[in-house]
């Protein structure tokens, strides 16, 4: 038996699903994709984190005597090139559309089989008792509570037993060969998973408290690892429930939306461009103010803050997430699908299911959403989050010496003449009046 294992988004040795179910002599491959990468702009950060962690990875597979081919073409050529010598792939589930076109693609050369290791949960398990999959996270998390309630989960242990197969190891591209800049990233990306994690756990007793400050350093910051498999996170659930902390169960909890967020695309793969719960909406269709807000120029301080940060470092806090996710989809009422997009190409961390449902989720289309009339006043919610405006003070620099009530109350900054900052490009209350006059019309009509 000789089989192909092929990394994607579990860029680790340790819990390894492929590492586990491997046996007799392997291939273990990366491939830089053609397909996805032809299309980034050559500066995207994130090609700097996946190269950075994939040469990680050969090394560590150099420990066990194994090593890492890294291709650069389109997944379709490289085992057409292979497909005589192997008997079959494994690899771990992907679930967007492109994963699923590609496979299908990738099994009409050779079997491809498909392990759950990016999840801990198998999607096709944990339905209703009708056999439906649940569509609210409360009752999906509690019909769950015999894993969530244990105090670990197995893991997968490496098969030792493993020998490698013969090939040109050695011909890794270089980043600049793949059409890349390197790029500088947040200093924590350069930490591994589990440094970040046991930094965590030093402060997860106060996670539940303080998770929404966005000022502050409260959360974990282990998603863009969590994206790419550096760490599972089975092996994160394990070492929180070993770690002896108390208050422990919200972070847990978070890990599992993460979970259901990937449970209701795998069910529901229309939702990736479709409103999840069928309503018609007529979106704002005006694409200058779309570019407003990409750039962080809406004349909302927290807005625009946001969005800077976002084009500057490719990381956004998860309440500013859902600040901005609202104004773009409530206050100017533009479709999801296009700030979905957008934080697709910026994101660091992003991940298809989580980005989808997350934005389904704000603008009050997807499974378990916000109700179309809770809409998120953005002054409220920063001088609830950020009284001092320390936020936004470090990110538009030029605001650094303003009183930080005057971010707090709509167009106090523009009104102010010693400042040059734009009158907000939206009244909030009309627009909220707008958002849930159309909104309650469209459900209607629905109906
Ligand atoms: C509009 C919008 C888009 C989003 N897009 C993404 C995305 O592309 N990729 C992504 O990983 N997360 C996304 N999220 C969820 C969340 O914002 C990030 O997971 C979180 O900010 C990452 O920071 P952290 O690792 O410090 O999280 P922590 O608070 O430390 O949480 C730990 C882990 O739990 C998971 N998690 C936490 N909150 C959520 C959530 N609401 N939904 C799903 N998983 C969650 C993440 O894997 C996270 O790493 C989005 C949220 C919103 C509102």
């Amino acid at each position: 038996m000789k089989q192909i294992l092929w990394f994607r988004r579990d860029l680790r040795v340790s819990n390894s699903a492929l590492l586990h179910y491997a046996k007799n002599e392997v291939l273990p491959i990366f491939i830089f994709d053609k397909n996805i990468l032809d299309s980034l702009p050559k500066d995207d950060r994130r090609v700097t984190f996946i190269y950075d962690s994939v040469l990680k990875l050969k090394k560590s597979l150099k420990t066990l005597g194994l090593d890492l081919a890294i291709f650069y073409d389109e997944p379709i050529k490289v085992f057409e090139k292979l497909k005589n010598e192997f008997d079959e792939v494994l690899c771990s589930v992907d679930f967007d559309s492109y994963a699923i076109k590609r496979d299908k693609e990738v099994e009409k050369l050779l079997p491809l089989r498909r392990f759950n290791d990016s999840f801990i949960l198998n999607p096709n398990e944990h339905l209703k008792s009708d056999g439906t999959p649940y569509k609210v996270f409360t009752p999906f998390y509690k019909s769950l509570n015999l894993i969530t309630e244990a105090s670990s989960i197995e893991e997968y242990k490496l098969n030792e037993n493993i020998r490698l197969s013969s090939f040109a190891y050695d011909n890794t591209p270089s980043i600049k060969e793949l059409g890349f800049e390197k790029q500088e990233l947040p200093s924590f990306l350069y930490k591994d998973a589990k440094s970040l994690l046991e930094e965590f756990l030093l402060k997860i007793e106060s996670y539940q408290e303080d998770r929404d400050y966005f000022y502050k350093d409260a959360t974990s910051k282990l998603s863009a690892h969590l994206r790419f498999g550096l760490i599972s996170a089975k092996e994160i659930f394990n070492i929180v429930k070993k770690s002896n902390v108390n208050n422990y169960e919200f972070f847990i909890r978070e890990l599992f939306w993460r979970e259901f967020y990937n449970y209701i695309l795998f069910h529901f793969p229309n939702s990736e461009k479709e409103n999840f719960n069928g309503i018609k909406i007529e979106w704002n269709k005006d694409e200058e103010d779309f570019k407003k807000w990409c750039e962080g120029k809406t004349g909302v301080p927290i807005i625009d803050a946001a969005m800077i940060h976002l084009n500057q470092t490719g990381l956004m806090h998860n309440r500013l997430r859902m600040i901005v996710s609202s104004f773009l989809t409530k206050n100017l009422f533009i479709d999801w699908r296009k700030g979905e997009e957008y934080f697709a190409l910026k994101l660091l961390d992003y991940e298809a299911s989580s980005n989808i449902g997350s934005w389904q989720w704000s603008s009050s289309t997807g499974a378990d959403a916000a109700p179309y009339f809770r809409i998120f006043n953005p002054y409220t919610q920063s001088s609830k989050f950020d009284k001092e405006g320390i936020f936004i003070k470090s990110v538009i620099k030029e605001l650094k010496d303003v009183d930080a009530r005057l971010f707090h109350t709509e167009n106090a900054l523009s009104s102010n003449l010693f400042f040059d900052y734009p009158k907000a490009m939206v009244d909030i209350s009309l627009s909220r009046k707008r958002a849930i006059e159309l909104f309650k019309k469209a459900k209607d009509e629905s109906l």
